[in-house]
């Protein structure tokens, strides 16, 4: 093997394994399918051609191009970075809020092909179809030749920037943050609910992933000294996709194996079959492209993890303090519940000083429900579908400390009610106020933030993520969960993260859930996965929790117990609004109950008074 030849692969296997690198971030990490990651690429090779080449008269002034700054090394390379990541910004309107999944994967791909159709078509600005060329190598001028020893530098540089980028992706990943894009990828609107920006998280990795992709293609155009549309075709994101899917989305070194065996990889085998003049000339590259596309439905159909699957992050458990039974139980039976470890701590405990301080408890919650002080508020609050009225006009409140309960026929309104409250659906009219501050515009993760959460009727565990993740993914302010935290590293957030896990396993011991920490959210049984829920929900230090049928397929005994803790943390100051078709649960735990039909509220009070009253029976209580 020549040397000439091994330089050449390796270099185009370290700006390969990058730009996988930079797609694996957004793509299998946050879930974000840019389809014209290309474009990145191509735009740092552009930056890195035109700060690199003399001005355009140069030359003879064969070509045209824009700038032509003729900087000295590393600013190109520098530039490629700054620019791959800034020209990510115009484009998070189409992964921001209201352009959201396939639709913005799709608006990525035309832009990408629209942008290939305008560098090919207009030459002033990068020359057209015929791409710029004679683009300066990194100090070959003070280098002097194109020694074999510089060669291998160039190599090495490659290969170091590119274990510097896996640093950087594997740092971010790793840490509290990265866990947050996961929870986004796995479910987004869940993500929201509990308080996460979804545009911020999704800016974050776009402009991340676009950095990377534009240092690699201003490595890669440093080496080959041209770049012309046809370098960059939409087609070309789709061999990094392949590159992805294969190698193991969501790891970064299924992402460097990818890259290995998808465009390198493909590459080498393709240049061993034989020319045939018989052939017409385009057919082996053509059937390359469908090769690849073969190879990604296989690998969805078969091994959709690829080749090295994400790593399951194992949370080893603190040591736990042994602690009182459940809150309203003389004590916690020998087994507890199935599953269940020594007993805990109680939860309201854990919650946050500050919440704490400002608990009804602590404001001397003793006094009437009625008494108490408003937290929830909704005035004539409506939804319309096209021309079905879910909810038209309810208005209600709820007050500090109690577990109101929403019962009604099923279509009464009462899931398109929570979301609204909780802001995962806009209202058509009406207004909303959490504890005296109007939130009907807020999106849900502001919400969350101020502490209305809300759990959903439909399974909504993120699936990927353990257990032990699913909680930790919930819990505000851990110093981690923001980029800048992530890259500060482990050391900056692991105090916070410790903490975090002692909360999370107290509340798992106390569902008897600690036995399942590690295994995956999406493995556990329905009634498991609810408990997942309502845990996670927990975690976020609610002030008032919507949950929507939050005992469906959990067993009676259980259901039980959930009624009686969420009623212990209620006179610790939580108020929950909790829909539920299991009459007992009402009749046990909930007070007042609120009965919904057609959209509109029939009536509110307790279940014996509920009872007596014949428009509720009818519509509702019968049977
Ligand atoms: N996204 C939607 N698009 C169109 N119609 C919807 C949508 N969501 C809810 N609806 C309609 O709004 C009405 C209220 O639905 P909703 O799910 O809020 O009722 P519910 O009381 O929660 O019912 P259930 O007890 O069965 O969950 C129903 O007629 C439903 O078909």
């Amino acid at each position: 093997m020549s040397s000439y030849y091994l330089i050449n692969l390796l270099i185009y296997a370290a700006v390969d394994a990058m730009a996988c690198l930079g797609l694996n971030q957004q793509f299998g990490v946050a879930g974000v399918s840019n389809f014209g990651f290309i474009i990145f690429q191509a735009a740092g090779g552009y930056a890195a051609a035109i700060m690199s080449l003399p001005d355009q008269s140069a030359n003879g002034g064969f070509q045209s191009y824009i700038g032509g700054w003729n900087l000295p090394f590393p600013l190109p390379w520098i530039g490629a970075a700054v620019v791959g990541g800034l020209i990510a910004l115009p484009f998070t309107f189409l992964v921001g809020r209201r352009l959201r999944g396939d639709f913005a994967a799709v608006g990525l791909l035309v832009t990408a092909v629209l942008l290939n159709l305008l560098v090919t078509n207009y030459r002033p600005l990068l020359n057209g179809d015929a791409g710029l060329s004679l683009i300066p190598a990194p100090l070959r001028a003070d280098v002097g030749s194109q020694s074999s020893g510089y060669q291998w530098a160039f190599t090495a540089g490659a290969i170091v920037l590119t274990a510097l980028v896996w640093l950087f992706v594997r740092r971010i990943t790793e840490s509290p943050y990265g866990r947050s894009l996961r929870a986004m990828r796995d479910n987004d609107i869940v993500a929201g609910s509990l308080g996460k920006n979804l545009l911020s998280l999704r800016t974050a990795m776009l402009v991340t992933g676009g950095a990377i992709a534009g240092l690699s293609g201003g490595i890669l155009v440093s080496y080959i000294s041209t770049w012309s549309p046809a370098a960059w075709g939409y087609a070309e994101t789709v061999v990094l996709f392949a590159a992805v899917i294969i190698g193991g989305a969501g790891n970064h070194f299924g992402a460097i194996l990818g890259a290995v065996l998808v465009p390198v990889g493909f590459g080498e085998v393709t240049r061993y079959i034989p020319a045939s003049s018989s052939l017409p000339p385009y057919l082996i590259p053509s059937l390359e492209w469908v090769v690849i596309g073969l190879l990604i439905v296989v690998f969805l159909w078969v091994r959709p993890q690829g080749i090295l699957p994400e790593r399951k992050r194992v949370i080893p458990a603190p040591a736990l303090a042994p602690a009182g039974p459940w809150p309203g139980e003389p004590a916690r039976p020998p087994g507890g519940l199935p599953g269940a470890g020594p007993a805990v701590a109680p939860l309201a405990a854990s919650t946050s000083d500050a919440r704490q301080a400002a608990s009804p408890s602590a404001a001397g919650m003793a006094g009437p429900a009625a008494d108490r002080e408003i937290v929830l508020q909704a005035t004539d609050v409506a939804r319309e579908f096209g021309g079905v009225r879910a909810v038209t006009g309810v208005s209600f409140a709820l007050r500090r400390g109690t577990l109101t309960g929403l019962i009604g026929p099923n279509g009464a309104g009462k899931s398109t009610l929570l979301a609204m409250l909780a802001g995962t659906l806009p209202v058509s009219s009406g207004r909303i106020l959490c504890q005296g501050q109007d939130v009907t515009r807020l999106p849900a993760y502001r919400r969350a933030r101020l502490g209305l959460v809300r759990t959903f009727q439909n399974a909504s565990e993120f699936k990927q993520l353990t257990v032990m993740e699913n909680l930790l993914s919930a819990v505000p302010g851990n110093r981690g969960d923001s980029f800048r935290g992530a890259l500060a590293g482990p050391r900056y957030w692991r105090g916070d993260e410790a903490a975090a896990i002692a909360r999370a396993q107290a509340l798992l011991t106390r569902f008897g859930l600690d036995g399942e920490a590690n295994s995956y959210a999406g493995n556990l049984s329905g009634g498991q996965r609810r408990l997942v829920e309502i845990m996670r929900a927990l975690m976020t230090e609610p002030r008032v929790l919507l949950l929507d049928e939050p005992m469906a397929g959990v067993h009676p005994n259980l259901a039980r117990r959930i009624g009686t803790e969420l009623a212990a943390l209620c006179a610790d100051g939580l108020t929950v609004l909790m829909v539920e078709h299991e009459l007992a649960i009402m009749d046990d735990f909930c007070d007042p109950v609120i009965v919904m039909a057609e959209g509109a509220v029939l009536a509110e009070g307790t279940m014996a008074e509920l009872r007596s009253r014949t428009e509720v029976v009818e519509a509702y209580l019968v049977g």
